[in-house]
């Protein structure tokens, strides 16, 4: 199954961006995670366009763009010129997600659905199909640092059963809270893609912590 690190830019130093970026680019990470935060869907903000522009120039590996924002609709076509190989989206901020996945394909990016620690698995039943990844947020979205929601085991395993019994390929992706500690039980329980924020850029050393993570 695959499996692939992706590396969140929130926890980066910014004033080093440049360094951090390069720093991913030699490291066994595939994709480079960036988290834009509106301060309405999430009691945060993160960063925007221009960011994501600057970082996404610097690189030559996929650009996975988490939009905790409301309204994402509005903002497809500035992330594709952005740089964006992939937007994620929320299941919780768009009523019409099946019109916004269709949005985001048409751009020619990949499309992805994020979901909140409160909401079923239940709830992808007849959209998953339209996804190319599936982000099991395992904190409350907003912030990084904070302590893996260990309930995130249990939706892995009931999303893993849906695409498997569909047949799809979809990724499921985890996102919050993961450390060298975890990643193997979550590999192990059906998951493809670990998002890391604090466990690689807050290390000592950042590419052995990308390395550790993919190798657990
Ligand atoms: O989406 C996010 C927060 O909303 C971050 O990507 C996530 O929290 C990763 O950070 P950390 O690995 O430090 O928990």
């Amino acid at each position: 199954m695959k499996r692939i690190i992706a590396p969140s830019f929130l926890a980066s130093n910014f004033l080093q961006l440049a360094s951090e970026v390069a720093m991913v680019n030699e490291s066994a990470a595939e994709w480079l995670h960036l988290d834009i935060m509106d301060g309405r869907f999430v009691p945060n903000i993160s960063f925007g366009l221009p960011v994501v522009e600057h970082i996404a120039s610097a690189t030559k590996k996929f650009c996975d763009v988490h939009l905790m924002i409301v309204e994402p609709e509005k903002y497809i076509t500035d992330f594709k010129k952005a740089g964006a190989d992939q937007l994620c989206v929320h299941i919780e901020a768009c009523p019409h997600l099946h019109r916004v996945l269709e949005q985001i394909h048409d751009q020619d990016m990949k499309a992805g659905i994020a979901v909140n620690p409160h909401t079923p698995i239940d709830f992808l039943k007849d959209i998953i199909q339209h996804a190319d990844v599936v982000n099991l947020m395992s904190v409350n979205p907003g912030f990084g640092g904070q302590a893996f929601i260990e309930h995130t085991y249990t939706k892995i395993k009931e999303l893993r059963k849906m695409i498997d019994d569909k047949g799809l390929d979809t990724l499921i992706q985890i996102d919050g809270g993961v450390t060298q500690q975890n990643a193997r039980t979550l590999f192990d329980t059906g998951a493809n893609v670990l998002v890391a924020g604090s466990s690689v850029f807050k290390a000592a050393d950042p590419k052995r912590a990308i390395a550790d993570l993919l190798d657990a």
